[in-house]
């Protein structure tokens, strides 16, 4: 056992708190985190193991499930008062029961199971699927790299896509910056498409799509017209349409596309907030152009090829090694962020996949180490340097009168502003909070008496 399990562990689970209702965005009130007993090694079967979390993976799928009824049968409604389920996780073995062809250290996942939202778990043997990491890389890249979302954007391009090498091919991919559709565009390269040209919502993604990821152009949803934009991208039509997000991109985006083209319709997260069925309905002008342009949009389902992740993993796995995918990840910090993160995911705050990592005792302390050798690096050439507990304390209730917020406070006793001019920079509106000169004047005499004076070398 660790010494983190024998200490009790500081485990924690997200429950599902509150439906947000079929037609609102989720807001962090719909999730409890909450703490748990940790399991121990008594709690733990023969075929069974005793898990920590190191990564969780946020999903928009997982928006789906917090309605009554996902539309869909192969997703369950997330049931309130219970804990909320990911996708996917990744984690390390703890304790393994005497049956178990899992060892202590080794790094799993949970290929095509969900994995509760929580640090330390038991989990049964079968349910769960040895790692080998390529040398080099993190836990994470298991869930940004090779897991659901590598092997959705592969098999997706491979089964759907039907890119045809000998002619130039034109595919647009929405939701491009995110996890599954950044890996789309860069694996249709791979696999023989001239021209790649994503969507998403800021200048900041399109960047990284153009000057990272590989892309040919990008556009940003939120700024250009998609139809307008796309006329002057690819004049030649739009062979494959990678659509993670339906709504009226899309729409704008089949104008566009040439006979015989191909749909890939991997998702729709622009409505996964409203209680519309999976897929839902398109517009009439758009199953029209569908129709005479002979285009075919199917639905794409990751989990319809199990029998074929192996190989999509190894694939995957060889691509990465060899630089020739590339992996952006937007990471949390442990499950008390987990509710921001799904919510932040939803509204497009992530670059890449967007992950939770929960760090071991260890990996604190050092993180905390790092701040607090950080912060005294910097404080050592502030007036802070010559600064005392008593001085500090006589300072505070002085500075009472003044109804400074804790963050002022702090900015004055690490600085020591020794004019006027000086809190003008540290403090919010000056003139409206001490209209007379003299306030300030005062404030000034209160700290200067009360803080030593640095030496000269700082001032
Ligand atoms: N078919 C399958 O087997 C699978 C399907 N999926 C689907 O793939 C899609 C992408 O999933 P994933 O890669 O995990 O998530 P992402 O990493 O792409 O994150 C979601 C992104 O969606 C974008 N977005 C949110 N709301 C809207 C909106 N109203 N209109 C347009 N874009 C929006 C945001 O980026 P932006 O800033 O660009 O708006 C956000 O970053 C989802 O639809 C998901 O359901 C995922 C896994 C498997
Ligand atoms: C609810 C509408 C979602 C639409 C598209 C989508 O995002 C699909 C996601 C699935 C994808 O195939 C990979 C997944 O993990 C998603 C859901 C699969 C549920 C698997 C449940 C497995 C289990 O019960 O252990």
């Amino acid at each position: 056992m660790t010494s983190e399990q024998r200490a009790g562990g500081d485990n924690h689970v997200v429950l599902f708190a509150k439906r947000p209702g079929e037609n609102n965005s989720a807001t962090v009130d719909c999730f409890a985190v909450i703490p748990v007993e940790s399991p121990t090694a008594s709690d733990v079967g023969v075929d069974q193991c005793l898990i920590r979390t190191l990564f969780l993976s946020v999903d928009p799928a997982q928006r789906c499930r917090m309605n009554a009824s996902t539309g869909v049968d192969y997703l369950g409604p997330y049931v309130i008062g219970e804990p909320v389920d990911g996708m996917e996780g990744v984690g390390i073995v703890e304790i393994a029961g005497s049956s178990c062809s899992l060892q202590v250290g080794d790094i799993v996942t949970s290929c095509a199971h969900l994995w509760t939202w929580t640090k330390f778990f038991v989990a049964d043997c079968s349910d769960l699927v040895k790692v080998n990491l390529p040398p080099g890389f993190s836990p994470s890249v298991i869930l940004s790299a090779v897991g659901l979302s590598g092997m959705t954007a592969l098999l997706g391009i491979q089964k759907r896509a039907r890119i045809d090498r000998n002619k130039p091919q034109t595919i647009v991919v929405s939701g491009a910056a995110g996890s599954c559709g950044s890996l789309a565009g860069q694996i249709a390269r791979i696999e023989g498409c001239s021209k790649v040209i994503g969507i998403c919502g800021s200048e900041a993604k399109c960047r990284v799509l153009r000057e990272e990821l590989g892309f040919d152009s990008a556009i940003n949803y939120r700024a250009e017209p998609i139809g307008e934009r796309l006329r002057v991208l690819a004049p030649e039509g739009v062979d494959i349409y990678w659509d993670n997000v339906g709504g009226f991109i899309s729409d704008a985006v089949i104008q566009q596309m040439n006979e015989n083209g191909r749909v890939v319709l991997c998702g729709q997260i622009a409505v996964y907030n409203t209680d519309l069925p999976y897929p839902p309905p398109i517009p009439h002008e758009t199953a029209e152009m569908i129709q005479r342009r002979n285009i075919i949009r199917e639905r794409f389902l990751v989990l319809t090829y199990k029998n074929e992740m192996d190989e999509a993993v190894e694939q995957l796995s060889r691509w990465l090694q060899e630089n020739k995918i590339k992996i952006k990840e937007t990471i949390y910090d442990g499950l008390s962020a987990a509710p921001q993160a799904f919510i932040d995911m939803m509204s497009g705050k992530n670059i890449g996949k967007m992950l939770i990592h929960e760090k071991s005792k260890g990996e604190r302390s050092k993180q905390l180490s790092t701040v607090v050798y950080e912060t005294t690096k910097y404080l050592k050439n502030t007036p802070a340097l010559v600064q005392t507990k008593e001085s500090i304390h006589q300072l505070i209730p002085k500075l009472k009168p003044f109804k400074l917020t804790s963050a002022e406070l702090l900015q004055i006793i690490n600085l020591r502003p020794s004019a006027p001019t000086d809190i003008q920079l540290l403090v919010e509106e000056t003139e409206e909070r001490f209209p007379l000169e003299t306030e300030l004047e005062e404030l000034v005499n209160v700290i200067t008496e009360c803080l030593p004076t640095p030496p000269k070398t700082i001032e």
